[in-house]
């Protein structure tokens, strides 16, 4: 293996995996360098393992919706089949499949930890503890990821808290489960855990997904309350633990679980990367222009999480085919397309970035809400439909209930976002970020038609409820 290379890549996510991928289709040469798993935090730890401990309980419930199939269902989940099939989907934290995928490639990979060494250098410590050097000829990317964020609340570290890492492995779930945090995580993971029997209380400051249609919130709110989860407004001031007990102290009320999981965010992996030795502060997100290079460089480019611009792995692997191939561009003195929407930008991070929460119900977003358009400057009109009224849903599950929303941009008469709410709208969510993201004028809309009867119909019902502009 040579130790120069057009491209060196600190880390192997999934997002570090297609800035290679884009920069070797480009005729460049790529190597990888990652510490622990190759395919990162979201094949091992995150996406993938967690929905794989909400999904069995989604689809029993989706059952029991059903007359006719209702009855065929007998109990609650069958929890050591579904540990067992979510340590099968992350294939038993065991990455030969992705290295094969990696050198299938044509991507080299060095196993250790990276960290930069000065202008377009990397040195990766192995672990038997040796040294190595590499030399980027071109470039050199950042795509660390980001680690979970413990908060200053006295007594937690000695407590032994869950990250989302433990909460996705475990091996047997707790009979209780305290959960600080009220955002995605903390949403999924009670979910998935009062699917297993366990009992969940959540401390959500915010209350839950803060930043999403209030319409959304109440109604994830609700129905996690209905599934018997104990959802508080407020932030532990204390944690202890003794023996096997954990006790969370807030106002002036404690409450006592087996497991504590904090769920309050991420930080940077920056902390142990050389940042200092090229003039960026450790432990700091790293900025970034929309091409992914860093912003007072040439050669330095940031990638996935790391940058903080949307921390969602596909939005970070499509940052990655933006960096690889504009590295490929800069380095064979190709044309660059850096204008908005252009071939070599990320545009989509600033206003079309689509989310699924996988709770029950289900929230899909993508763009803007409405009160972030009101307060971007947009004239915009907010069109409700309740999703239960659509006949596609209601054979989907007997009493259905969902609703959706959609922002429009009144000057303009394009959907700036969109929210749906309810059992199965992930799957309807690429219809929408396709017509924010092609700004598709209402009028041409009309001619989307949708197949009768699929739920897809609230977008007919959307926009009769608009108007025919
Ligand atoms: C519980 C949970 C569920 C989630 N679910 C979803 C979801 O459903 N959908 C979604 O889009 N997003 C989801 N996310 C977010 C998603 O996991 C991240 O956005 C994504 O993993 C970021 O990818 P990345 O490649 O930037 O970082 P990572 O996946 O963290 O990859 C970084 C890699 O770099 C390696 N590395 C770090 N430092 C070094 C070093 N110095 N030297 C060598 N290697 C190094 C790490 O070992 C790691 O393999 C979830 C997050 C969590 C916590
Ligand atoms: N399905 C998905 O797309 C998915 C799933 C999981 C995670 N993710 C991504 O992973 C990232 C991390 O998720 P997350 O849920 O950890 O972070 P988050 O930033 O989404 O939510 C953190 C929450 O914790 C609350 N909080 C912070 N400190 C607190 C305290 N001391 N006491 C009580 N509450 C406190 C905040 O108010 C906030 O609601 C997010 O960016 C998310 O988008 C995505």
């Amino acid at each position: 293996m040579s130790d120069e290379y057009d491209v060196v890549i600190l880390g192997a996510g999934a997002v570090a995996e297609n800035v290679a991928d884009r920069a070797v289709q480009g005729g460049l040469t790529a190597v990888l360098i990652e510490s622990e798993l190759v395919g990162g935090e979201c094949s091992y730890w995150a996406c993938m393992p967690s929905k794989a401990l909400i999904r069995s309980g989604a689809a029993l419930r989706a059952a029991e919706r059903v007359p006719g199939a209702a009855e065929a269902v007998s109990g609650g989940v069958d929890v050591a089949a579904v540990l067992a099939r979510r340590t099968r989907i992350v294939h038993d934290w065991d990455d030969s499949g992705q290295v094969e995928w990696v050198h299938g490639a044509g991507i080299d990979l060095v196993r250790g930890h990276a960290r930069l060494s000065g202008v377009k250098s990397v040195t990766v410590t192995t672990s038997d503890g040796s040294e190595r050097s590499l030399t980027a000829r071109h470039a050199v990317v950042i795509s660390t990821g980001s680690d979970p964020l413990l908060p200053d609340i006295p007594g937690l570290l000695e407590a032994a808290p869950w990250t989302p890492r433990e909460a996705t492995s475990a091996r047997v779930p707790p009979k209780r489960l305290a959960i600080i945090g009220g955002g995605v995580v903390a949403v999924e993971m009670a979910t998935a855990y009062s699917s297993f029997g366990t009992e969940v209380t959540v401390f959500a400051r915010s209350g839950l997904l803060p930043g999403q249609e209030d319409f959304a919130r109440e109604a994830v709110t609700a129905a996690l309350r209905d599934s018997g989860v104990d959802i508080r407004r407020a932030a532990p001031t204390r944690v202890e633990r003794s023996g096997g007990e954990v006790t969370v102290h807030s106002d002036g009320e404690a409450v006592v679980a087996d497991e504590l999981l904090v769920a309050t965010g991420r930080v940077p992996r920056t902390s142990d990367i050389g940042a200092e030795t090229v003039g960026l502060t450790p432990g700091g997100w790293i900025d970034v222009d929309d091409t992914m290079l860093v912003r007072g460089f040439d050669w330095l480019y940031a990638t996935g999480d790391v940058n903080h611009r949307a921390l969602l792995t596909h939005q970070g692997k499509y940052q990655a085919r933006a960096a690889g191939d504009v590295i490929a561009a800069r380095a064979k003195g190709r044309t660059v397309d850096d204008s908005p929407w252009g071939a070599h930008v990320a545009t989509a991070d600033h206003r079309a970035v689509p989310q699924v929460t996988f709770s029950e119900p289900t929230v899909a977003s993508v763009g803007l809400t409405s009160d972030e358009a009101r307060k971007a400057g947009f004239d915009i009109r907010v069109v409700d439909y309740d999703l239960g009224w659509v006949a596609g849903a209601s054979l989907q599950a007997d009493d259905y209930e969902g609703h959706a929303r959609m922002v429009v941009d009144e000057e303009r008469k394009v959907v700036l976002g969109v929210t749906f709410v309810g059992q199965d709208v992930a799957e309807m969510l690429q219809a929408a970020t396709i017509a924010v993201v092609g700004e598709v004028p209402l009028d041409r809309l009309w001619h989307a038609v949708p197949a009768y009867p699929t739920m897809n119909e609230v977008w007919l019902r959307l926009l009769e409820a608009y108007g025919r502009p």
